[in-house]
């Protein structure tokens, strides 16, 4: 990102047009992207070698972690995190052209389920009795409807999406909340930051904390108190099953420092002498896209 003449390759959760596809063109161009149908493909493409760099949704501000970005990242446990994007979302309801005036005769309404998610209430009191299909992505389910011009079907996506597909928004912003962004994560297989030249940004470090086996009553108490006398301010935690077990969990905290801040190796150190596991995802630049795109 900041030499010029290097193009890295980039994977990213497609087709065309998809949020990640937005999110991932405006940290790294438009030259060397490719398209992955899946989050687990982009995952893929970076452990084996095909690409540098995956771009995949982490994190939804009205859905919460995206399950399979998580599971994938945190129980692969070979990938950092290279830098954030936080971005804008909004849902838009679009059917084929050729649909245009059939829309009272919707069939099933198809997107990925976060955004299905985002769009309940408006689902809920528009479309009741409408089945809603799961698909890989919001471009995947504007694709395939962009390829149906017969079917009563209608997908949920950008405005992107709509225009490279030629379809027909119904209704727009139809995400029941207006602050709905998502954080989307850029992996790799090396520990390094990617430094975006022209954007400002704020550093952060991702843990995963795993308690020791012989658990104790305040546990938990013990390792926030690890970070807050050192005022390591924390923007996330959150626990995630640890599938050994019902009740087995480990955390995912971010903390707003470097992880080669002085106090942050303390931390570390501590969390060790406290019989923790404690792996770090790397530390990395949070961008943020420009907020009156929004
Ligand atoms: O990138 C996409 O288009 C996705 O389907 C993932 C997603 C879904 C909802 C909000 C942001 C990203």
């Amino acid at each position: 990102m900041n030499d010029t003449n290097y193009t890295p390759s980039v994977a990213y959760l497609g087709p065309e047009a998809s949020f990640t596809h937005i999110a991932a063109a405006e940290l790294f161009g438009h030259k060397g992207l490719t398209p992955r149908p899946t989050i687990p493909d982009c995952i893929e493409a970076v452990t084996e070698g095909h690409v540098a760099y995956a771009v995949v949704p982490l994190e939804n501000a009205l859905e919460g972690s995206v399950p399979l970005t998580i599971d994938y990242l945190f129980h692969g446990g070979e990938l950092f995190i290279t830098a954030e994007i936080s971005t804008p979302i909004g849902q838009h309801l679009m059917v084929n052209k050729a649909q245009k005036d059939f829309t009272d005769q919707l069939e099933s309404i198809q997107s990925h389920p976060h955004a299905l998610a985002q769009c309940h209430k408006f689902l809920q009191y528009r479309y009741r009795k409408i089945p809603l299909i799961q698909t890989t992505s919001t471009a995947a389910a504007a694709k395939y409807i962009s390829e149906q011009p017969a079917l009563h079907i209608a997908a949920i996506g950008n405005q992107l999406a709509a225009e490279t597909y030629g379809l027909h928004i119904v209704e727009e912003n139809i995400h029941d909340f207006h602050f709905n962004h998502t954080r989307f994560v850029v992996l790799s297989l090396r520990k390094e930051i990617l430094d975006h030249k022209n954007h400002a940004a704020s550093k952060k470090t991702t843990l995963m904390v795993k308690l020791p086996e012989d658990d104790k009553a305040g546990m938990l108490h013990q390792i926030l108190s690890v970070f807050s006398w050192r005022r390591l301010n924390l923007s996330k935690i959150e626990s995630r099953p640890l599938k050994t077990g019902l009740g087995h969990y480990f955390f995912i905290i971010d903390v707003n420092e470097s992880e080669d801040h002085p106090m942050m190796k303390g931390a570390m150190e501590e969390l060790a002498a406290l019989g923790c596991t404690a792996r770090s995802f790397g530390s990395y630049y949070v961008y943020e896209t420009d907020p009156s795109s929004e």
